[in-house]
């Protein structure tokens, strides 16, 4: 199938509404709030943003790790392969990264594409996945970029489950204004 013949998916720009089905989003004042204060009124503070699920206690164990992803610059993405974390979240919390992409599909055994999304994240954004939440891979954009990542893991088969997409299957990630990093909402 050729790029303008597949089916086709438009990123947004990440907000928590939106994210909700998937995960969470780890940022300052995701809802508008305030916060409260700390740091003897230097800082203030957001609370329980997210739960870093174990579904899998006694076993598996928090694996503190960094992702250092190589950029992407050309699209529409062809989406080749998704993967899952059955019995853990998954967090990814930007050290370095201006804008990254997130692809996310609800689903059983397999994703249900139906519930794709995809979302441009900024750097001030970290997310999760919820744990059996379908995700690609991370996709930074405009320059390679690290992340830290939470997950438990006991590094069995069990950690990761992955679904891949024949060439005449794949759905197309489009992001449209690639180098409008100023109109990314803040
Ligand atoms: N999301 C991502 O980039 N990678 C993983 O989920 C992984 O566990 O490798």
């Amino acid at each position: 199938m050729t790029m303008s013949h597949r089916p086709r998916i438009a990123a947004h720009s990440l907000s928590p509404a939106a994210y909700a089905p998937y995960g969470d989003i780890l940022m300052a004042s995701p809802h508008g709030e305030p916060g409260r204060p700390a740091n003897q009124g230097t800082a203030r503070r957001f609370d329980h943003l997210a739960a870093i699920e174990n579904l899998r206690p006694g076993h598996a164990s928090l694996n503190v790790s960094v992702f250092r992803c190589a950029p992407r610059s050309s699209f529409p993405l062809p989406i080749a392969l998704l993967e899952k974390h059955p019995g853990s979240t998954q967090a990814f919390v930007p050290m370095s990264a201006r804008r990254y992409l997130v692809v996310v599909a609800l689903g059983g055994d397999r994703p249900e594409l139906a519930t794709l999304g995809a979302f441009i994240a900024h750097g001030a954004q970290g997310i999760t996945y919820r744990p059996g939440v379908w995700h690609h891979p991370m996709i930074a954009l405009d320059a390679e970029a690290d992340f830290v990542c939470l997950s438990w893991e006991d590094g069995s088969p069990g950690d990761c489950a992955v679904v891949e997409y024949a060439e005449g299957e794949r759905i197309a990630v489009a992001i449209d204004a690639i180098g409008a990093i100023d109109a990314i909402d803040r």
